[in-house]
């Protein structure tokens, strides 16, 4: 799986017909199994450049390609930054609307099961997602987007609405997954340190529409102690040097 953003510009226009270029010329390349952050002050583009490779919204400009193809609608996995959990469906049927609605997809109820005990929700099988902490809501929507089966998985700040301690316990969940499964992520957070903890690369979207990558060289396999290393402070403190000042 490679997806590749060529030359991508995308305007809003609101109710009064004003403009709003938000993403303007961006080129990108995500490759097979990388685990990719974009970061970046509030407002300039992380969730529509997500809404665009998913096909929700059609660029004005440039390509949008998985391997090589145009990107349509359903080609790839997508946890938006509101779960959308269906209120009034039980979590295990919430999850397994991925195979209601791809018919060559075969996921078994017995298989969803045992999923939602790999994530700890093995006693919120018939639970309504209002019965559900706000962790455990997060990672039911996971789930629905990683039962989709797609290689590339796009995450809208999954754990933004998590407290530090279960933040960590999902940030190492969600690697031990991402190996596991050999998927390619793509990843929008807010939270410095857990770009750098979780990512191989950084793309950093600046106010002026122009981005920046950043490798990030700290070995795999990562463990919760990289939290408190030198290392990913430094690292940490010099991403946040370069957005600090920015203004959008
Ligand atoms: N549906 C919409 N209609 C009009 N403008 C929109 C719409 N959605 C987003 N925008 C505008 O596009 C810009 C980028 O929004 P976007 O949500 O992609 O930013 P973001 O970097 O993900 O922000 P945040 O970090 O706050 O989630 C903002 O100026 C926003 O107001």
């Amino acid at each position: 799986m490679t997806l590749v953003l060529k030359n991508v510009s995308y305007t809003f226009t609101n109710d009064r017909k004003q403009q709003n270029k938000v993403i303007s010329q961006l080129n990108m390349q995500i490759n097979q199994g990388e685990f990719v952050s974009l970061i970046g002050k509030s407002g300039t583009g992380k969730s529509t450049i997500l809404k665009l490779i998913t096909g929700l919204l059609k660029q004005d400009e440039g390509e949008i390609l998985v391997n090589g193809k145009f990107v349509s609608l359903g080609d790839v996995g997508y946890m938006p930054q509101r779960d959308l959990l269906l209120p009034w469906r039980s979590i295990i049927d919430n999850i397994m609307i991925a195979a209601e609605l791809q018919k060559d997809l075969e996921i078994t109820r017995a298989e969803a099961v045992n999923w939602l005990a790999r994530v700890g929700l093995a006693e919120y099988e018939n639970a309504l997602p209002n019965q559900l902490s706000g962790g455990m809501r997060q990672r039911a929507a996971f789930l629905r987007a990683l039962l989709t089966n797609k290689d590339l998985l796009l995450l809208d700040e999954p754990f933004g609405a998590l407290d530090a301690l279960t933040k960590k316990e999902m940030q190492a969940w969600l690697l031990s997954i991402w190996q596991e499964l050999n998927k390619t992520i793509l990843f929008i957070t807010h939270d410095l340190e857990e770009a750098c903890f979780l990512s191989d690369r950084i793309i950093l979207l600046h106010p002026n529409k122009k981005m920046e990558e950043i490798k990030v060289e700290l070995p795999r396999p990562r463990f919760p102690e990289l939290l408190h290393s030198i290392e990913l402070a430094g690292m940490r403190y010099e991403l946040e040097k370069k957005i600090t000042n920015e203004t959008v």
